[in-house]
């Protein structure tokens, strides 16, 4: 058996497609939406994100915004960067990159973005609506992964989910959209203090590996069809390498691969809640 391939290339571009007639009509009324990345340091995988993300801006007309600061910058500087957007008619969404050099305070950062422009849905107010099932922008990455799968008919009503990472962009945000009544599933969150990960997976009927621990997941730890996801992605001198061994396309029924999975997902979402904030705020 080979897997179905997730193929987030492929459905970002059908997104982008049904995205582009929305922004020409956004810019039509005058407001056409543009996006914002604050990006701190030289970390060249966060640069290649970024590029990615205007690259796309430019592919269904939203405009681009690029703020690149210096890695020593003062919590002060990034802050006062962050008040300029909020106050910018031009932008109509923003993020800031992460992860942000270790000298600057992230929770802080994160909230002092204003609501109305949170395009990441990490703003602490952001994250607390979506705990109380109000309406929020959703935090890219786990949007993208239910978005793959409900594109590629991966049953979620009832399934057993093991999301494998507890980070705050992916494996906790992940958890409360999965288990909310639309998708039904049930969810058990594994990390590093987790006592029989490789027990908890193999029950699992759709596996989200986002721990950035290479070949985490191997084939004998995957239940024969299950979807399995891979998020996490490490890099060494021998390049970058996914959390999901490659034999596990072997055994699984869906594999997302790591590239050209949820990354690409991740960039549709984030631009599918620029384009969402800028409607809201018409109406
Ligand atoms: N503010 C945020 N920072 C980060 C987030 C986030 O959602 N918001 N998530 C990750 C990184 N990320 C988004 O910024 C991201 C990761 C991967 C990709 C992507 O398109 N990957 C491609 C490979 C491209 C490459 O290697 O250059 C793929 O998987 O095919 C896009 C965005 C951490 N930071």
């Amino acid at each position: 058996m080979s897997a179905t391939i997730l193929d987030g290339r492929a459905t970002k571009d059908a997104i982008y497609d049904e995205l582009r007639p929305r922004v020409a009509e956004l810019t039509s009324r005058g407001r056409t939406p543009g996006l914002a990345t604050v990006l701190v340091g030289d970390d060249p995988a966060s640069h290649s994100y970024v590029r990615g993300k205007h690259n796309d801006c430019a592919k269904v007309g939203i405009t681009s915004i690029r703020k690149e600061l210096p890695a020593d910058i003062e919590q002060a500087g990034l802050e006062a960067v962050i008040d300029e957007l909020n106050a910018d008619p031009a932008c109509t969404g923003y993020i800031v990159q992460l992860p942000v050099p270790e000298h600057l305070d992230t929770g802080a950062v994160l909230e002092r973005v204003a609501v109305d422009k949170d395009a990441d849905g990490l703003n602490p107010i952001s994250l607390g609506r979506l705990v109380l099932g109000e309406p929020a922008p959703l935090p890219c990455t786990p949007r993208g992964i239910v978005e793959l799968l409900r594109r590629y008919e991966v049953p979620l009503n009832g399934a057993r989910v093991a999301v494998v990472g507890r980070g705050v962009t992916v494996g906790r945000p992940l958890g409360l959209l999965l288990t909310r009544r639309s998708e039904n599933a049930t969810v058990t969150l594994c990390h590093t203090g987790t006592k029989d990960l490789a027990e908890e997976v193999r029950r699992a009927d759709i596996v989200v590996a986002a721990a950035g621990k290479q070949h985490l997941v191997t084939p004998d730890m995957v239940k024969p069809g299950a979807a399995v996801l891979d998020v996490g992605v490490t890099r060494s001198d021998s390049g970058p390498a996914g959390d999901v061994h490659p034999d596990v396309a072997e055994v699984a029924g869906f594999l997302s691969p790591n590239p050209g999975g949820v990354g690409p997902m991740t960039r549709a979402m984030l631009l599918t809640n620029v384009v969402e904030a800028a409607e809201r705020a018409l109406t």
